[in-house]
């Protein structure tokens, strides 16, 4: 019973986290992107492997921002002054959610693109 109440408690958490991420710019702006894509993906009509892939690239984008937000808070609390390894950890975890976003650009390309303009 321990160990349910203990899972439960978990997800709770979780969700907690997502809830709280919700409020931020920049994840918004992926969720926006990410309903934008699958109302193209139904419109369009993609195959299951398409809406696979899509979805990975989605859940990518959207777990590193998630990672990137918490990186952020915890550079917050460990400073509030400059320092050149605050700049790194923040700097790289931003980089980590440009290049999953870039990759996204580039797969919702190679799926779309050819349906749309049928080649
Ligand atoms: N303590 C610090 N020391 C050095 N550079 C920092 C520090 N805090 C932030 N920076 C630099 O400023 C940039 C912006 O920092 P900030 O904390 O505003 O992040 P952000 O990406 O704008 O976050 P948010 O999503 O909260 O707007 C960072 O990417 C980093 O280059």
């Amino acid at each position: 019973m321990n160990v349910i109440k203990k899972f439960f408690k978990s997800f709770m958490y979780a969700f907690a986290g997502i809830r709280a991420v919700c409020s931020e710019r920049n994840f918004r702006f992926h969720l926006f992107a990410m309903v934008v894509v699958i109302i193209a993906g139904f419109l369009t009509g993609i195959s299951a492997n398409e809406w696979t892939i899509l979805l990975l690239a989605i859940a990518a984008v959207l777990s590193l921002e998630m990672t990137n937000s918490a990186i952020e808070r915890v550079v917050d609390l460990v400073t509030d002054e400059f320092h050149p390894l605050a700049k790194r950890a923040k700097d790289l975890a931003a980089g980590a959610v440009l290049i999953a976003a870039i990759f996204s650009v580039i797969i919702g390309l190679i799926i779309f693109l050819p349906k749309w303009f049928e080649f």
